[in-house]
């Protein structure tokens, strides 16, 4: 059987292929991402020429621990590549993203960009989204009244489904870099994740969801045969 990690390292490698000197990077979160950046640092160090914009603080930390030259979106609004990892990905390359709580960052780098890669082992194609929760960023402030403003709308969507609020593995609640909190709904199938992101952008207090539609132009998705490029690079 082959290791998940080799596969998620196989996905990365490919995705370097696909990065040239002087580029814009978005550095995606989460163990896929994480080989992405641990790769891109050996081409830096080899003379690669490029910046990245992080999508979390461990990002940040790992990238500038092996040397990788970083900016923000502040100095450097526009992008050429975001190269990331995802929850599930579907035919249309839509993606749920979050499962790390990196999701606010992501997106914002991601829409960022011109283009979005998305690197991942075969275990995340899936024919619809839902099976992973959905990761909904949410502000602390009326926690309760948001909760269930956002179950009024799952179930609107089709999709009703037991919210829950993430929590650390010591039992203390989970907020994200950007100060916030995350319902993670499960849905177990979203019958039209178009509609859904929608209408969960319209519920105060939401303050991003892990639905990522459109924003990927390219999946490489690894498997033991081989790293498949999905889409438009
Ligand atoms: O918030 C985290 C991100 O969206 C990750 O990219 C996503 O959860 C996939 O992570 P992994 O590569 O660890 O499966």
């Amino acid at each position: 059987m082959t290791d998940p990690e080799a596969l998620k390292r196989d996905a990365a490698a490919k995705a370097l292929t696909f990065v040239e000197d002087g580029m814009r990077l978005g550095l995606g979160t989460g163990s896929t991402a994480k080989h992405f950046v641990d790769l891109l640092a050996e081409r830096v160090q080899a003379g690669l020429k490029v910046v990245g914009v992080p999508t979390s603080e461990v990002t940040r930390a790992q990238a500038e621990r092996l040397g990788v030259p970083l900016t923000t979106l502040d100095e450097t609004p526009e992008l050429d590549i975001t190269i990331d990892g995802a929850d599930e990905i579907d035919p249309a390359l839509n993606l749920i993203k979050g499962g790390g709580g990196a999701l606010l960052r992501e997106k914002i780098v991601a829409a960022a960009s011109g283009r979005m890669i998305v690197i991942a082992d075969a275990s995340k194609r899936v024919e619809a989204l839902g099976r992973f929760p959905l990761p909904i960023e949410v502000n602390a402030f009326g926690l309760g009244a948001t909760e269930r403003a956002i179950a009024k709308v799952l179930e609107a969507c089709g999709c009703p489904a037991p919210l829950t609020l993430r929590r650390k593995a010591d039992g203390h609640v989970f907020v994200t870099d950007g100060g916030h909190m995350i319902l993670d709904a499960a849905c177990i199938r979203i019958p039209d994740p178009v509609q859904l992101g929608a209408r969960l952008h319209s519920v105060p207090g939401v303050v991003e969801h892990g639905l990522f539609i459109g924003l990927a132009s390219c999946a490489i998705i690894a498997s033991p045969g081989g790293a498949e490029v999905v889409g438009r690079v």
